[in-house]
């Protein structure tokens, strides 16, 4: 199906607020045009004069803030029969470092496309793909190995396994030295000739490849100052008294117009141009390969692709699955974390050895619940401090681009840590819990709070860093874990502070991992405990109990780390929900 875009009086306007005003600038003005299949179009025009904005809201990547009209093949626009025909490749190439290339591809494709084609077909499509490319013999190259043109290409071949129909590139050639600029275009032009609608901006393009574009969209200060075939731009300016010398590049001499360096000429382009609605400079319509040509990259199952997306839980087993290799191959983060779990476990057993069951230790015990919970609180929340703001960019783009759901990814990403949280509570809690001496039965019931202190904690690492960048998560951090801790209940009881206070021992939830797993090694009428000493102040646990006012009952804890457990979780998600949906 070909695609044509056509674009009426579209204006974006940037609103910005600061404390005391709002401003509000018109980034396009009112300009039309229409990017037709079959042909490969440039957006061109000085920096900062529109052209990325452009491409932005004709993808929908930008919707708040545009007026105007935008048809595609004469329908309204409508959002959810035509975007699944759409990829944007945008400007970073946003890759994930430790894959490889043919991993990359392969997730791609599986991603994308689901179950709707075989194995086979999938891997004869990939080759296909990465031969046209040239990227055929770094199948194995990881992408943070690939040059940066061969990061570009590679890129562009994720998007292009599902055959999308339109094609946006943002600045395609930018960082690519002039042999792989044209080859990318050459590549880009073959697309357009199988029948796709290619927009891309460009900066300066070099004689060469200016003549390879089909269509030229030149913007200036916001609007259209010629819009029109590649071979027509000089016969244009020429019309207009600005002649271009024959041995100049007319990408060169337009935007050395469009940059006033010949007076100030873009009023009158933009008024004979009509901002981009005089069709005149037109070329002829391009023709469209046949199916038979060997450039044909789209295959027999074209249209259905788009129509079955994979569903969510094989996306789900997918990205987990991506998750776990590129978490393995980083593996230094999981030893670090197992090393620390180990490390910090045999301080805190040797400082508070076999004090677990003498009656002389037991607020030191409690202590040792405290440091543990606290411990619990500190890993698992670093653990997560990476896991959004740098995965930020690339999950946009693929979410963007339909690879996944936003909430397929964010369960992916609480899933894939589950194991690793298992383990490094695991460790640290067994050595410190047999270093300490303390009561076998009542062991599983301590585990299980140390793992849901964990989870809660992993959960408040994803809520911060939805939030922040990496250094706001630390900032986060650094403020708030240590008043979690002063309003835990172990440096002063709520009922010794002044009423004021009380609400925040109540979303301290450390507070209430202390109070349940305090229950669950001191509380449930456990036994007289030894003495090492002539006299035990607190030998019998229920006492002390008392004496720090814990009510022992453990449902009110749980309860309440359950909450806090699903409201860090779905906010979370809700805040990254609306920064991958926001626009640039
Ligand atoms: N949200 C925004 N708020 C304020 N100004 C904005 C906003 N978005 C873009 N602009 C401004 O609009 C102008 C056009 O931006 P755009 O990124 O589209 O330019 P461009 O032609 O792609 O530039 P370049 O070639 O340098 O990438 C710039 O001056 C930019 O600063």
């Amino acid at each position: 199906m070909s695609l044509d875009i056509k674009f009426e009086n579209l204006v974006y306007c940037a609103r910005s607020f600061s404390l005391f005003q709002k401003d509000e600038k018109n980034i396009l003005k009112g300009i039309s045009g229409e990017f037709r299949a079959n042909e490969l179009s440039a957006i061109m025009g000085p920096s900062g004069s529109g052209k990325s904005t452009l491409l932005n809201v004709l993808s929908e990547y930008m919707t708040n803030g545009v007026t105007g009209s935008i048809t595609i093949n004469g329908e309204k626009w409508n959002n959810k029969r035509y975007k699944k025909k759409f990829a944007y490749i945008m400007q970073e190439e946003n890759l994930h470092a430790v894959l490889t290339v043919k991993e990359a591809m392969r997730f791609s494709i599986k991603l994308k496309t689901g179950n709707s084609m075989t194995e086979k077909e999938q891997q004869k499509k990939i080759l296909s793909i990465l031969e046209t490319l040239k990227l055929d013999n770094k199948l194995n190259t990881y992408a943070q190995y690939l040059s940066g043109g061969q990061q570009k290409r590679l890129s562009i071949a994720l998007e292009l396994v599902d055959d999308p129909q339109v094609l946006f590139l943002d600045e395609c050639t930018t960082g690519l030295d002039s042999v792989s600029s044209t080859q990318c275009i050459q590549f880009l032009k073959k697309l357009a000739m199988e029948g796709r609608t290619i927009i891309c901006t460009i900066h300066t393009p070099s004689a060469l490849m200016f003549e390879m574009f089909d269509h030229i969209y030149a913007l200036a200060n916001g609007n259209c100052i010629f819009q029109g075939a590649s071979f027509n731009v000089v016969l244009f300016l020429k019309e207009l008294g600005l002649v271009c010398p024959s041995t100049y590049n007319p990408a060169d001499f337009l935007l050395e117009i469009a940059n006033n360096d010949y007076g100030s000429q873009n009023e009158r382009l933009t008024k004979v141009i009509e901002n981009g609605k005089n069709e005149f400079y037109r070329g002829q319509p391009c023709i469209t390969l046949n199916n038979n040509n060997e450039l044909k990259l789209s295959s027999t199952h074209d249209e259905t692709l788009n129509e079955q997306p994979s569903s969510f839980v094989y996306q789900l087993a997918l990205l987990v699955l991506r998750n776990y290799k590129i978490s393995h191959r980083n593996v230094t983060l999981i030893i670090i974390r197992l090393v620390i779990s180990s490390i910090v476990g045999l301080m805190v057993g040797g400082m508070y050895l076999n004090i677990g069951n003498d009656g002389v230790h037991t607020f030191h015990n409690f202590k040792y619940i405290f440091v543990s919970e606290f411990f619990l609180l500190y890993i698992s929340y670093y653990s997560q401090q990476t896991a959004f703001p740098l995965e930020l960019p690339i999950i946009k783009r693929e979410v963007f681009n339909r690879w996944y759901t936003s909430s397929v990814y964010y369960v992916a990403l609480s899933l894939t840590d589950i194991p690793m949280t298992i383990i490094s509570t695991s460790i640290y809690l067994a050595i410190t819990y047999f270093m300490t001496n303390q009561p076998l039965d009542r062991a599983v019931a301590f585990f299980a709070v140390g793992l849901l202190t964990s989870f809660v904690s992993q959960g408040f690492g994803h809520f911060a860093s939805s939030l922040f960048d990496l250094q706001g998560t630390l900032t986060f951090a650094a403020v708030f874990l240590p008043l979690y801790g002063i309003f835990s209940g172990i440096f002063i009881l709520v009922k010794d502070t002044h009423w004021i206070f009380h609400w925040i021992f109540q979303i301290s939830f450390i507070k209430h991992s202390l109070d349940a797993a305090a229950t669950t090694i001191l509380g449930w009428n456990r036994d007289k405990m030894d003495c090492s000493d002539n006299y035990c102040h607190y030998q019998l646990p229920k006492k002390f109990l008392k004496t720090i006012d814990l009510n022992e009952n453990i449902t009110i804890s749980i309860r309440a780390l359950v909450i806090f457990l699903i409201v860090f979780r779905v906010t979370a998600f809700l805040i990254m929900n609306y920064r991958l949906k926001r626009s640039k």
